[in-house]
């Protein structure tokens, strides 16, 4: 490979960089589904109405289903039609850099529903195989894929395991059961016919429960969300006083906690893959999900495992292991384990059930910068607008939070219950999309300039240079306020180093792997195509160039720097 540094200019002349061509900007249109449905507000639930800056403009709204598939695949060139028709309205500066992951459950499972997540912006679709059947999850996989085949879309699957987690049972299809104050409830190892089981009575589901916990320690459901105190063990059975009252929800999530800590007694052995789970993954592999998320990851062991076993199962494919921290365990090894994995998923719902919660924001900061440093995509997930299970409009606290993830620049966002079982799943994602598109812009506009050192990562020379190319090529970018940075990139690696530098304008991934491409979709400013490219950097760019200004996705005058991992190389070029 060569290791020489060229730098062109040679196909136009730059004309006034310091003038870009300013994207085309729509006027603004208020979306009729961001229209507050107005509803009696609670003190605790007060919404806003969504102020003139929070409104969706032309350029975020969702494009209609009918629009016509954009695959141009005859020309060897796939993009999504999504994708098209927001660079076709903004220009390419306005296009949103940050990436969203909507969980699909009952409300969101049928093709016309994940189709109306896809137009909405969703880049990655997630099924919880905590939750329902494996033929359940297949539908919903083999859906996805229908759309993107029919549909031109590029939406990328993510299947993430159950864990080992403690948790209950799923109260013999209940939607809830409620614990009163001062209750007294048995939770048990023992197992119950549905007919048979008494009143007040919850089986868990690891069999160590009745021995690791103690009189006087506190059982929490769901991080808090009911409390109970142990006054008694029997055998099996551990009696409880409930102490916050509140709904159990089904497969609730367990922990329990002695003076002020998580104890941590056998359990702590649990597998982090159980054999259920192997059997999960053997499922994702053979429907060739493109990420697996790991659940209650303790070390970088498991993920090292679990990397060697799809290779080993399947050579061919490309699926990307996403480390999920929300163990207490995996804090002692964060690095470690981030190093293992293709990316990591801060995930606030079980984090904030096994530290308190007050330590959650700094963690979530904390591993959305090594993630930035070790050059891994990186997800932010749970409650971002838990209020939209139930309410067409988050609280300000909720869009702050969101606000606060996209300011650290998260590769992605993640709707887990607000679109798995919410009422307004495509509300929740537009919600997502403008307040990414506006803290995005606002970041841009007040040129917030971002001062992070980012130290080589590649092991090898090649891949090194490739690196510190990115990062020119970035900087570049920036200063020549360039419309977009191409690259052409066969394994990938080099569009990911571009987005790690977070650069101001959106970057253009060319790849030759559909699967790739999907993967892609996960990562900050990236916008995926598919493309047959050769070595031939003029005739690809002449190719590319001809083939988006033909679809009206760029203009002659754009001025464009190009990466490429064929050529090591960073041209500037204004396009013909
Ligand atoms: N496939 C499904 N079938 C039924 N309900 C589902 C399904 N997927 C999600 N849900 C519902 O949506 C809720 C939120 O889903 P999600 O998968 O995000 O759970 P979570 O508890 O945040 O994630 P995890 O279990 O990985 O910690 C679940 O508690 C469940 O009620
Ligand atoms: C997403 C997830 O697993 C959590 O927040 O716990
Ligand atoms: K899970
Ligand atoms: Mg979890």
């Amino acid at each position: 490979m060569s290791e020489s540094f060229r730098f062109s200019t040679s196909v136009s002349p730059l004309q006034s960089p310091e003038f870009p061509r300013m994207p085309c900007l729509k006027p603004r249109i208020h979306v009729p589904n961001h229209v507050p449905v107005l509803k009696p507000m609670t003190a605790a639930h007060s919404r806003f109405l969504l102020p003139e800056k929070l409104k969706v403009t032309a350029s975020e709204m969702p494009i209609t289903a009918a629009a016509p598939v954009s695959m141009m695949e005859s020309e060897g060139l796939e993009v999504d039609r999504v994708t098209e028709a927001e660079l076709k309205e903004n220009g390419f500066r306005s296009t949103r850099r940050t990436k969203i992951i909507c969980t699909i459950g009952p409300r969101t499972c049928e093709f016309e529903q994940i189709e109306g997540l896809a137009v909405g912006g969703m880049n990655v679709a997630r099924v919880n195989m905590c939750h329902g059947r494996r033929e359940w999850h297949r539908d919903v996989i083999r859906r996805v894929r229908h759309l993107n085949e029919e549909k031109g879309f590029a939406v990328a699957v993510m299947m993430d395991t159950e864990g080992s987690e403690i948790h209950m049972d799923d109260l013999n299809g209940a939607q809830s059961a409620k614990a009163e104050d001062g209750e007294i409830w048995t939770f048990t190892v023992r197992a119950f016919d549905p007919t048979s089981c008494p009143k007040r009575t919850i089986t868990v589901n690891y069999d160590g429960f009745a021995e690791d916990v103690k009189v006087g320690d506190e059982l929490l459901v769901d991080g808090g969300m009911v409390r109970f105190v142990v006054t008694q063990k029997i055998g099996p059975d551990v009696i409880c006083h409930c102490t916050d009252p509140g709904l159990l929800l089904p497969r609730a999530n367990l922990t329990f906690w002695r003076n002020g800590s998580l104890v941590q007694e056998r359990n702590a052995m649990l597998p982090t893959i159980s054999s259920k789970d192997w059997l999960d993954i053997d499922f994702g592999i053979a429907e060739g999900v493109d990420f697996i998320a790991v659940s209650f990851v303790k070390s970088a062991e498991v993920i090292k495992t679990l990397k060697s076993y799809i290779t080993a199962r399947s050579p061919e494919s490309q699926i990307a292991v996403i480390a999920k921290i929300e163990s207490i365990d995996s804090l002692e090894n964060l690095e470690e384990i981030i190093q293992a994995s293709d990316g990591a998923m801060v995930a606030r719902g079980d984090l904030g059930a096994q530290i308190p919660l007050e330590q959650v924001p700094s963690v979530q900061q904390k591993v959305v910068q090594l993630c930035r440093q070790l050059s891994k995509p990186v997800i932010v997930a749970s409650q971002l607008l838990e209020s939209m299970i139930e309410y067409p409009i988050p609280t300000r606290a909720e869009v702050a939070d969101v606000s606060e993830a996209v300011g650290q620049q998260a590769d992605a966002l993640m709707l887990s219950s607000e679109s798995a079982m919410g009422q307004y799943p495509e509300k929740a994602l537009a919600v997502l999309r403008s307040v990414s598109l506006r803290i995005e812009r606002w970041r841009r506009e007040e040129k917030q300039c971002d001062t992070t050192d980012l130290p080589i990562v590649s092991a090898s020379m090649p891949a090194s240079i490739s690196e510190e190319i990115c990062n020119t090529a970035s900087s570049m970018a920036n200063k020549l306020k360039a419309d977009a940075i191409f690259v052409y990139t066969k394994t990938g690696q080099t569009a990911s180093f571009l987005s790690r530098n977070r650069p101001d304008c959106p970057i253009f991934a060319f790849t030759p792997t559909t699967s790739i491409r999907r993967c892609l979709n996960l990562q900050w400013g990236l916008i995926p195509f598919r493309l047959n490219f050769s070595d031939d950097m003029e005739s690809n760019l002449n190719r590319t160039f001809s083939l988006l200004k033909a679809r009206g996705m760029i203009n002659s005058g754009d001025l464009i720097i190009v990466v490429s991992d064929v050529l090591q190389s960073i041209q500037a070029i204004k396009v013909p």
